[in-house]
């Protein structure tokens, strides 16, 4: 065994593998795409050598092929001292990161029909690792478990109270390692604490949530019951009227139509016609497609609604926080959404928005703003890494003593 910590994410149909010392410095990084498609593409970040994959490769045949390749490359000299998993759904059960044992695993099956696009691939993460490492301690990291905190008005929908009670139907909140480490930074950057620091943080990636911390915790939160509420996404459509679905069903359309054009046909992908992509998609916009300037703009003011309604959950306003891979990126997307915040007197600085890399403090917003506006960079793999060695350590000492 060495001390190094290896981080798993598994995706739809992609999934990510990080590897980390016992200084929680990233040493490697990896990334599978197309998984169970005939072109499934495997490769080391920074490496132009793709790692063999056969064709149609599983989510365990390609977590198998990665760590061999770290292995051949000498990145990872013996087996790790934990694996850590990003689990999306923990329901109501996981208030913090668990141990895996049959129980949690268990636990994660049971929560799979609240998030079917995502736990089954955690599960056969999970499982993938169990069998390369049966000696090595796994834990489970789960995007809902930050957002336990949320008050009961937050959280309950306006359903007959069986639907709660009887079948688990409430908010439980997504990417919650995401805003919590969104609230750890923005603390560290006003030279704060977390418990003194309330933030609204939009996480803007593939999936796309928006969240309100009100002193270091989650008050409220965008996505629902499943991953699909909220925000306009990649290929998820987030808010759209619950009489949609009888509606489209008087068109034909089955549950499982809707299901699939809901979460893979629609957001960017569904407005634009063209592309999930948000880059491609502000390319696409400058050369005066249409459509895809429309995709940008229902992006922009959905999360701008968004960015006032969480005012509500606040008593105060530290910092409006962007990040994921379109918040950290994209100027524009920050300005275009900052443009329907004036009312709230948030101000942008043209200049920091564009080039705040520059700059340590993330800071974008101009001296006039009435709050302050912060690009944070996310780092879901490090606070999975670090819970997975707590936690690996913590279950060691306690077999021994
Ligand atoms: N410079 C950029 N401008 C606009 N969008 C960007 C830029 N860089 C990355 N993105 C967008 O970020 C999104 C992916 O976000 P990311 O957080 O990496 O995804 P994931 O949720 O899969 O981790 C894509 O829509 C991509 O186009
Ligand atoms: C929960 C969720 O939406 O995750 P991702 O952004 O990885 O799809
Ligand atoms: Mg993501």
């Amino acid at each position: 065994m060495d001390d190094s910590i290896l981080v798993v994410n598994c995706g739809s149909s992609s999934l990510k593998l990080a590897l980390f010392d016992h200084d929680h410095q990233k040493i490697t990084s990896a990334l599978a795409e197309r998984l169970n498609q005939s072109d499934a593409f495997a490769r080391i970040n920074g490496d132009e050598t793709p790692v063999h994959l056969p064709s149609g490769a599983s989510h365990s045949q390609a977590l198998a092929a990665l760590v061999n390749a770290f292995k051949d490359r000498a990145l990872m000299t013996g087996e790790p001292m934990a694996v850590g998993h990003r689990v999306v759904h923990g329901g109501e059960t996981f208030r913090e990161a668990s141990l895996i044992d049959d129980q949690t695993v268990s636990a994660i099956e049971a929560c799979a029909a609240l998030a079917p696009l995502h736990n089954p691939v955690n599960l056969a993460g999970i499982r993938a690792m169990q069998a390369l490492f049966p000696n090595v301690p796994q834990v489970a990291v789960f995007d809902t478990a930050y957002h336990q905190t949320l008050p009961e008005r937050a959280y309950r929908y306006a359903l007959p109270e069986r639907c709660y009670s009887d079948w688990g139907v409430r908010r439980y909140g997504f990417h919650g390692t995401s805003h919590y480490f969104m609230a750890q930074q923005a603390a560290r950057l006003l030279e704060k604490t977390p418990a003194t620091t309330s933030i609204i943080s939009a996480h803007l990636g593939n999936g796309c949530s928006i969240t309100a911390i009100q002193n270091g915790l989650s008050v409220d939160t965008s996505m629902g019951l499943t991953p699909l509420e909220g925000l306009v996404m990649g290929t998820r459509s987030g808010d759209v009227d619950p009489g949609l679905f009888d509606y489209l069903a008087s068109r034909g359309m089955s549950a499982n139509d809707v299901h699939e054009m809901l979460n893979k046909e629609s957001g960017l992908q569904g407005l634009s016609g063209q592309t999930n992509d948000m880059r491609t998609l502000c390319e696409l916009a400058d050369h005066g497609h249409e459509p895809s300037q429309l995709a940008i703009d229902v992006f922009c003011f959905r999360l701008a609604r968004y960015i006032g309604a969480m005012t509500a959950s606040l008593t105060k306003l530290d910092a409006l926080v962007f990040t994921g891979g379109i918040g950290e990126n994209s100027a524009r997307i920050r300005q275009d959404t900052a443009r329907h915040l004036r009312l709230l007197g948030i101000e942008l600085d043209p200049d920091l928005n564009q080039h705040h890399g520059r700059w340590s403090d993330g800071r974008i917003s101009s001296p006039d703003s009435c709050y302050p506006a912060l690009v944070i960079p996310t780092n879901e793999e490090l606070v999975i890494a670090r819970e997975a060695a707590r936690l690996a350590v913590a279950g060691a000492e306690h077999s021994e003593g």
